[in-house]
């Protein structure tokens, strides 16, 4: 078996593992009883920035829009970090068990970033990811991509829950199945994934439109793909490589937004990446490294990031508030 993450960039180095032992266990991850938890009286996390400021991810929205309107991208994913220090280390199974307490739906990770070596060594990339980027048992592909997101309207929380799985109770959910902005910024991420498993695939089926989806604090759009593969000795990895970076954190098309993305931001490291396994069968599970934050190696201080895509009719504005709603994901496990 293979572990581990795979980079935002494909050319930047992956942290991958080949385990010396696997323990596999029915059911959601549960911390040790014994493990460490974070408490607010003997962890003070504060935030001591943002890369970019504000002002500037707002002016670099406004040059990719422009990069937009000009014809040269359909579609761009703009991303900023927010930078967390701790009074003493944080630990990252207390930080996975919050995150995972607070999305009982999200995938959990920890994942050791040392293998990519360099500045990676001794670093960590913890988060709690609700985008699967490709799931493979046997010939049976899954991938459930999102793209298109609402922040929950408060009070309408409870209402849109699990027991109305429509978003009925959430005026802010109605809205967003019915923007033609969040469908197109959709429709990108996958007409990108039905082209690059179609020639993997024998089979394919793509629902024509998109469901809800909720996390704790956000709605998001996704739709669940899934398909049969062709020769079953592509593997989980296999796909994974194939797939990305899909539209919904990088753009359209894929090898111009990449670009635009390495001129505008600082390297994205992890974030936007993605974090699974692979067995020897092939058979696997590769998650979008998104709502997680890479942890230094002394564990006093936290990077999380949180972008969104850039479209024809996209406002700063708005795109700004939704990094600051994605970002609260991780502020509030670490109560900052
Ligand atoms: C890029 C992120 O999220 C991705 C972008 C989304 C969007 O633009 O609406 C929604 C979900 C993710 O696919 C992130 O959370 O940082």
């Amino acid at each position: 078996m293979v572990v581990g993450a795979l980079p935002f960039d494909p050319a930047a180095p992956a942290a991958l593992t080949v385990p010396e032992s696997v323990t596999r266990s029915a059911g959601a991850w549960v911390p040790h009883p014994d493990a460490p938890q974070l408490s607010a009286d003997a962890l003070r996390v504060h935030v001591t920035g943002y890369v970019p400021s504000a002002e500037e991810h707002l002016a670099r929205i406004g040059r990719l829009l422009h990069r937009v309107d000009d014809g040269e991208l359909d579609k761009v994913v703009a991303a900023r970090a927010v930078l967390l220090e701790a009074d003493a280390p944080i630990s990252r199974t207390a930080l996975l068990a919050r995150l995972v307490a607070g999305d009982t739906a999200g995938n959990g990770f920890t994942v050791d970033l040392s293998p990519a070596g360099g500045r990676y060594a001794g670093r960590a990339l913890v988060g709690a990811s609700p985008e699967t980027l490709v799931r493979r048992r046997g010939r049976r592909v899954e991938c459930r991509p999102l793209a298109g997101t609402a922040a929950r309207t408060p009070g309408a929380a409870q209402s849109g829950g699990p027991e109305q799985p429509g978003g009925a109770g959430d005026p802010a959910a109605r809205a967003l199945l019915n923007s033609g902005k969040n469908l197109r910024e959709h429709a990108f991420v996958v007409d990108w994934i039905r082209g690059a498993l179609a020639p993997l695939c024998s089979g394919l089926d793509v629902p024509p439109t998109p469901t809800l989806l909720s996390t704790p604090h956000l709605w998001h759009l996704g739709t669940e793909i899934s398909g049969t593969l062709a020769d079953p000795s592509t593997s989980a990895l296999d796909l994974a490589l194939a797939l990305h970076p899909t539209p919904a954190v990088c753009g359209t098309p894929t090898d111009r937004a990449l670009h635009a993305i390495r001129e505008t931001e600082e390297p994205r490291g992890f974030y936007a990446g993605a974090v699974g396994w692979c067995d020897d069968d092939g058979d696997g599970e590769w998650v979008v490294a998104i709502r997680c934050a890479e942890l230094s190696p002394d564990r006093r201080s936290a990077l999380a990031h949180a972008g969104g895509g850039i479209v024809a009719g996209s406002r700063a504005d708005a795109e700004l508030a939704e990094t600051d709603a994605k970002l609260r994901t991780l502020r509030r496990a670490l109560g900052a």
